[in-house]
């Protein structure tokens, strides 16, 4: 009996010892298997990574190419304004004499390009192509391009965002009606995709719409606005959300400024109020002064252009609604006569329809069409 009992205890602890075996067997496998598992998950996600990170550059690569497909249907107006005249005129008139070059300034003219600069721009191309040995009026369609685009590419159109002192303050001005609140709207949205913190501040307290409208694009585009309420100093409002902004650490300040003109001399004094406070409190801002002008309004823009210049310094213009247009030549005329950088241009009314203006595509997407006709 006793030796039963050793031996069964024995089986016992022999099959214990069995059953561990096979436990720590189970472990490891169970810990083989998990790594393997794991070790193949993170392969494929490095994979989906990959394949994202591809997928993203083609996304990106696409909306570059889309961007200007986008940017050329905008000018649509325009291009048919000009480029497609300028393209008729060089089929009709295969040489490049005086005609020529006086029925291109008209269309130039026509085309709210002005005086000036129409009569600089065709001086200029008809030098090109006399160095260039260019008679055939065929060839100068890239010397029109060039000569277009070297007028508009004197300048920086790059915003001064990246300021020391933060945050950057953006002050925007403009007469009402000319798309000031929408612009402003589609900047924060641009600087938000950027990842940079921005703010907003109720500048124009004259009409409770505009303090309203506001409200409603800053809560679409997910940003903060600072405002007070209708008819207060709208120095009180910038200098709290100058104070805000530095308090919340945001990158960039931009503000609404009333946009009365009819009368002039108040809306000048009250600009330069709000400036001199901006001043006060950062000395290197605003760093941008933009001026939001509407491209429909042709040589009149031009005009307008000229009183905001002298009252508020004006660093850079938002051209808006260039896509409603055939007056864009405007573009040129601005550059050149108030020598100030057209620096963003409005094409729609969807949030990244507020581009940064390039020259040479703006060349290209005018005077690209009239040779997809030839
Ligand atoms: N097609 C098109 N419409 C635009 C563009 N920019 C602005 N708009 C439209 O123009 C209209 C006026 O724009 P707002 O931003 O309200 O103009 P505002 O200057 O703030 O005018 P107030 O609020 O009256 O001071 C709106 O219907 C905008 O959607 C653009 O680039 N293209």
């Amino acid at each position: 009996m006793a030796f039963f009992d050793r031996f069964k205890g024995k089986k016992r602890e022999e099959n214990e010892e069995k059953r561990k075996e096979a436990n720590i067997k189970a472990e490891e496998d169970r810990a083989e298997k998990t790594a393997n598992d794991e070790a193949k998950e993170r392969e494929e996600a490095l994979l989906r990574k990959d394949q994202g990170k591809e997928g993203e550059e083609e996304r990106k690569e696409n909306k570059r190419a889309g961007f200007f497909e986008r940017f050329k249907q905008s000018l649509s107006k325009t291009r048919a304004n000009i480029g497609d005249k300028i393209v008729n005129l060089v089929k009709t008139n295969k040489k490049l004499d005086d005609d020529f070059y006086e029925e291109l300034e008209e269309i130039l003219i026509q085309a709210d390009v002005g005086v000036e600069t129409s009569l600089e721009l065709v001086e200029n191309i008809r030098k090109s192509a006399r160095k260039n040995k260019i008679t055939d009026s065929e060839k100068v369609m890239d010397l029109i391009k060039e000569e277009t685009a070297r007028i508009l590419g004197v300048y920086d159109t790059s915003l001064r965002v990246e300021t020391d002192e933060k945050p950057a303050v953006i002050l925007v001005v403009g007469v009402n009606g000319a798309g000031k609140t929408t612009s402003i709207a589609k900047l924060a949205y641009r600087f938000k995709q950027e990842n940079k913190k921005v703010l907003l501040a109720a500048g124009d307290t004259f009409r409770a719409a505009a303090i309203d409208q506001l409200q409603i694009w800053a809560d679409r585009v997910g940003v903060e606005l600072i405002k007070h309420q209708e008819g207060a100093d709208p120095g009180a409002v910038v200098f709290d959300a100058i104070n805000a902004a530095k308090a919340r650490k945001a990158d960039i300040l931009i503000i609404d400024t009333a946009g009365r003109l009819q009368n002039k001399t108040n809306l000048m004094k009250e600009i330069s109020k709000v400036r001199n406070i901006i001043e006060r409190e950062i000395p290197s801002a605003p760093h941008e002064v933009l001026l939001v002008i509407d491209a429909t309004t042709g040589q009149n823009a031009v005009s307008q252009a000229k009183i905001f210049k002298e009252a508020t310094g004006v660093t850079g213009i938002i051209l808006t609604k260039l896509d409603g247009t055939a007056k864009g030549g405007i573009v040129l005329s601005i550059a050149k006569e108030l020598n100030i950088p057209v620096k963003l241009v409005g094409i729609g009314e969807g949030m990244e329809d507020l581009r940064t203006f390039d020259p040479v595509l703006f060349a290209e997407a005018l005077l690209e069409a009239g040779e997809e006709n030839e």
